[in-house]
């Protein structure tokens, strides 16, 4: 659906602007809503929206196409746009929208040249690494977060980011989120309660750093941030948005300043994994035992093997271990999926 908005050129909205790459040059294009809100696009696939009064010093980012085939996050960040546009939201927060990955929306694929969601902090620019399309948005969507922070920057302002993402299998837990790496850290009990209240009942905590754009507002701004994952990818228009009615209501809690009614002993009913083992393409010989049917939290029991090479194999210990997003078609040195533990 698209709004008529002075904003957008004729029947067109953010998602489809960006789709068919009708954002104008140079893009920035201001208004201010009636309720006092500057809504400005300040690039190709990115919005950002700042009250006159803010309810606090909290600061959103909602992020999603940084998969561009991961459609259904992209649609509900779109329909937030419009309702923000059409004064039926009244921002109470800075508010920053970004679509990862237009180029990769507009092929429907998970990306152009690279997975853009390891080429944060930093890895765009590692030694000996040519330019693409992938690590040249990476660098632009860092810039873009690290402005609208400088911006809308209060004394002791706390960033809240959610990467929204939609995964490649069926999973046993629809909807779960990824906690990045951080030393010494463990997810507040009120991010807990707002993702249980968003209908995401399991958290994996990553052990190691990673190049995702999660980790890189949890590290470089030391952020709350979340990769959630919703459902499963789907082509634009072909999503049942009635199942993520509870991420978009949160959203617009957030937005609005309104999760204080979420009380925060929903927590407790969240499962909370813990990533035992990255498996990592070694390359040579190396083998994923996973069958293609298997689901996300499928469940491996003592001695199993999941995956070998030449030198070295791996098979699961004491414990049962789950797995996700297994993938043997990753480059050499990517991960090929994740074993977890139930804490
Ligand atoms: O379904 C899959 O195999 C991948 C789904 C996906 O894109 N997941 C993210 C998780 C990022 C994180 O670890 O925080 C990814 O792989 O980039
Ligand atoms: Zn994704």
């Amino acid at each position: 659906m698209t709004v008529s908005s002075p904003f957008f050129a004729e029947n067109q909205d953010f998602l489809s602007e960006t789709l068919n790459d009708l954002t104008p040059t140079p893009p920035t294009n201001e208004i201010q809503l009636d309720n006092g809100c500057r809504v400005t696009r300040i690039g190709l696939g990115g919005i950002q929206v700042i009250p006159d009064n803010s309810a606090d010093n909290k600061q959103l980012i909602f992020s999603s196409a940084i998969h561009g085939n991961e459609t259904a996050p992209i649609e509900v960040c779109n329909q937030l746009v419009n309702e923000i546009l059409s004064g039926q939201l009244t921002p109470k927060r800075p508010v920053l929208f970004l679509l990862g990955n237009p180029n990769s929306m507009r092929i429907a694929e998970r990306f152009v040249e690279e997975n853009l969601n390891r080429l944060f902090l930093g890895k765009h620019s590692a030694p000996g690494k040519s330019p693409n399309l992938e690590t040249e948005r990476a660098k632009q969507l860092e810039a873009w977060v690290d402005a609208f922070i400088e911006e809308t920057n209060q004394d002791a302002s706390e960033l809240w980011h959610y990467d929204l993402h939609t995964a490649i299998r069926g999973s046993h837990r629809e909807k779960f989120s990824l906690y990045p790496y951080v030393p010494n850290r463990t997810p507040p009990k009120q991010q807990l309660a707002i993702m249980q209240a968003a209908d995401v009942k399991t958290v994996l905590l990553q052990a190691t750093p990673a190049g995702t754009f999660s980790a890189y507002t949890s590290v470089k701004h030391h952020a709350e941030s979340f990769t959630i994952e919703l459902g499963s990818v789907r082509p634009f228009g072909q999503n049942d948005l009635s199942k993520y009615q509870a991420v978009k209501t949160l959203l617009c809690q957030l937005i609005e300043a309104k999760e204080a009614s979420i009380p925060d002993q929903l927590a407790e009913e969240v499962d909370v994994f813990e990533v035992c083992h990255e498996i990592l393409n070694t390359g040579d010989g190396f083998e994923l035992h996973i069958k293609e049917d298997v689901w996300n939290f499928a469940p491996f029991n003592k001695g199993e093997l999941i995956w070998n090479d030449t030198q070295q194999e791996y098979r699961v210990g004491e414990a049962t271990q789950y797995i996700v997003f297994p993938n043997s078609k990753v480059p050499k040195g990517q991960r090929a999926g994740l074993m977890l533990k139930k804490q």
